[in-house]
């Protein structure tokens, strides 16, 4: 009974308000931190907007997740349906349009953490895109009611990025006006679609389409796999989950088995492409159109999954820096913030000018992407597709591969906290990494973006003029080609970043902040591509020299408003999900009132817990 006084009223300081170490870090920002926030979010309105919703979302019990780190699989799928059901339900009841600002942001704050990501987020807006508007009205609605559950099923266990080389097929019988679907081997069995494992009931099925005794290409087509009655899986359907993952614990991603499966020839979506009662195929369109769907995802996924992640490392590193004290910067005085440490800045404060260059580069590219799918739909000029494909693919791979590492990067910053996986850090970075490889392998997306570029087009040609085979001349230059698309994304993103900065005369105080930031990033990224500006005597070691004070001096321009910049994410401790990020920077006390929730503290005799005090 002691023991337990004592160490409660060490505890229980938490509730004397906000830490006086991360107090001390808000009382005169530089800049009007309500001003980024509306910058980030796209202008007052819209914070006012989210804010509602946010407060709509974290009022509600059945969203509350509190209990996130210490549930089994099985009970995280279950809560992430429950999430699901209840935000839509909100949606009626608070008369929210699904196509509307309100639910956005509900989805923007709940994520995956809420079931039928992929049901939301690519199997309607595939319809939407590929389908005529008779399939929109019949399906669209369906889903949007969850009355169906679809999953968008392409990847297979033997194909995931060689879609030419999927192979189930889908083969036109006009005798029956019906399409057979068939899995021929093993490797044909649909791998991965997120929502199949327990939720869908339809599937958009991507295969190989045959008609007339002739191969068309990948097309995608709407399957019925599950009862409407009762769930089960229909005749000629096996269906089940693909087991754990590195994250992701609460999607079901799941394994599909079609065989002699029939669908009337109105399930194909034939915007694009169609093929008419008597077996003809008709296109219309680009041949790539039917992979759209990727493209648009690829561009959604950058501001909707994978910023985020970054910015929420930002936010639970920084905070964390400014109340975790250790060491001696000055002997005989008091522990040291680690924010003071210059290592510690260098490891954060270009992770924190990322995020700012990442989200205005994602803003620009999803207005250019809207732009170009208003051209495509109601112009039919697809002459833009080709530089929309290629740099949703550089961007994706680009900005996947910067979040996850500099995810890591916050994660080790935090020491052991940053291990635990109270602190937030471990699961953001497990999730973001998964962005590296769906909606295309990263190097494959690379190289697609590759495909525009001149240096590496120069060693390509001599190759090829030295006589050398067109696959064996690309593979061989594959290298040069995917450092090419990198560069290319980095040029785009510190030219929009710029211009960005040039279009904030009219808010000088925080142009002012936002440009140390804009210039901090551009520097950061020649410090880490040094190679090649020096190796292509674009720069000379003096000059670099110059890059890296330059760099160190902007590392002390941002240290003090570091808190205020990752304040003006606005990020609730609830969308957080940790333990040392807070806003009232009480790390340790959440760490220990948190592990008290852990199974393994459950009932522990009194007599085991006295013996174990007494021998500290
Ligand atoms: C937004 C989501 C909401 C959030 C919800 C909460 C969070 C949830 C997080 C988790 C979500 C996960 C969801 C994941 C889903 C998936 O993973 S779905 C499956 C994704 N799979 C892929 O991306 C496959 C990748 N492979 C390909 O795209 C293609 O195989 C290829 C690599 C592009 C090659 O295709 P191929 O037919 O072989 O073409 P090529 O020979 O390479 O090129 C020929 C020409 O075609 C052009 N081209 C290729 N692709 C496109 C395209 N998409 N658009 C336009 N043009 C294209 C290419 O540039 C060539 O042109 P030329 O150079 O002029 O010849
Ligand atoms: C979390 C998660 C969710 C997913 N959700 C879905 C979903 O909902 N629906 C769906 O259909 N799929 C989904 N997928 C599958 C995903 O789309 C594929 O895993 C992805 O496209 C990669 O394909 P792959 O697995 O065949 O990798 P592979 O292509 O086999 O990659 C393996 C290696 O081969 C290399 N490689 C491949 N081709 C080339 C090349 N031409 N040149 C050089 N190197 C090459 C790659 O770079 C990589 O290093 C999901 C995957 C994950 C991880």
């Amino acid at each position: 009974q002691l023991v337990t006084v004592s160490t409660w009223s060490l505890v229980s300081t938490w509730s004397l308000g906000v830490n006086p170490d991360i107090h001390s870090e808000r009382t005169s920002p530089s800049f009007p931190v309500e001003r980024v926030t509306n910058l980030l979010d796209g202008g007052a309105e819209l914070t006012a907007t989210r804010r509602h919703v946010e407060s709509i979302i974290n009022s509600d019990s059945t969203f509350s997740q509190d209990d996130r780190y210490f549930l089994t699989r099985v009970e995280q799928y279950e809560g992430s349906v429950r999430r699901a059901v209840r935000l839509r339900e909100k949606m009626k009841e608070l008369g929210w349009a699904d196509n509307g600002t309100e639910a956005m942001f509900a989805f923007r704050v709940l994520g995956a953490d809420v079931a039928f990501g992929i049901h939301n987020g690519v199997f309607i807006p595939t319809i939407k895109e590929l389908g005529i508007e008779a399939q929109i009205a019949k399906w669209v609605p369906l889903a949007q009611d969850l009355q169906i559950i679809g999953t968008y099923a392409q990847t297979e266990l033997g194909h995931g990025t060689y879609l030419r080389g999927l192979e189930t097929t889908v083969t036109f019988d006009p005798s029956n006006q019906e399409f057979v679907i068939n899995m021929p081997r093993l490797s044909s069995i649909k791998w991965w679609p997120g929502d199949l494992g327990r939720s869908a009931t339809h599937a958009l099925v991507l295969a190989q389409l045959y008609t007339q005794g002739k191969c068309q290409g990948m097309h995608a087509f709407i399957v019925q796999i599950r009862s409407l009655v009762d769930h089960s899986s229909l005749p000629g359907v096996t269906v089940g989950d693909i087991g754990p993952k590195m994250n992701f614990d609460q999607v079901d991603n799941g394994f599909l088995i079609l065989q002699n499966v029939h669908i009337p020839r109105e399930n194909m979506l034939c915007r694009y492409s169609e093929v008419s009662p008597d077996g003809t195929y008709v296109k219309r369109g680009s041949d790539r159109i039917n992979y759209f769907s990727m493209v648009l995802t690829r561009t959604r996924l950058l501001s909707a999954e994978i910023i985020p992640a970054l910015a929420k490392a930002c936010v639970i590193a920084i905070r964390y820096s400014v109340v975790r004290r250790q060491s001696k910067l000055k002997p005989g005085e008091m522990e040291t913030k680690i924010l003071d440490y210059q290592m510690q800045q260098q490891k954060l404060f270009p992770q924190l000018a990322t995020v700012f260059a990442f989200h205005f580069m994602a803003s620009s590219f999803e207005a250019f992407c809207n732009q170009v799918k208003v051209q495509i739909k109601s112009k039919g000029d697809f002459s833009s597709l080709p530089e929309l494909h290629a740099l949703s693919a550089g961007l994706k791979a680009l900005l996947s591969d910067v979040c996850s590492a500099g995810v890591e990067t916050c994660r080790r910053a935090c020491g052991g906290h940053g291990y635990s996986l109270l602190s937030g850090l471990p699961s953001l970075y497990t999730r973001v990494a998964g962005s590296c490889t769906y909606e295309g392998e990263n190097t494959v997306m690379q190289l697609q973006t590759a495909r525009l570029i001149k240096n590496a087009g120069f060693q390509l040609q001599s190759l090829l003029q030295s006589g050398v085979e067109q696959y064996v001349a690309w593979d061989s230059t594959s290298i040069l080609l995917a450092q090419a698309a990198i560069a290319h994304c980095q040029y785009t993103i510190v030219n929009n970043f710029v211009e960005t900065m040039s279009r904030l005369q009219h808010e000088p105080e925080i142009q002012q902040v936002l440009q140390v930031l804009c210039d901090l990033y551009a520097l950061s990224g020649i410090l880490a591509n040094a190679e090649e500006f020096l190796h292509d005597g674009y720069m000379t070691g003096h000059q670099l020299d110059l890059v890296t004070a330059s760099q160190r001096d902007l590392l002390t321009c941002v240290r003090k408003d570091a808190v205020s910049l990752v304040d003006a994410f606005d990020y609730s401790d609830q969308q957080l999900h940790s333990a040392i990020g807070s806003y009232d920077g009480h790390a340790y006390q959440r760490l220990f009132e948190w592990a008290q929730k852990a199974p393994m503290n459950a009932k522990v005799p009194f007599a085991l817990f006295l013996a174990l005090s007494s021998c500290c």
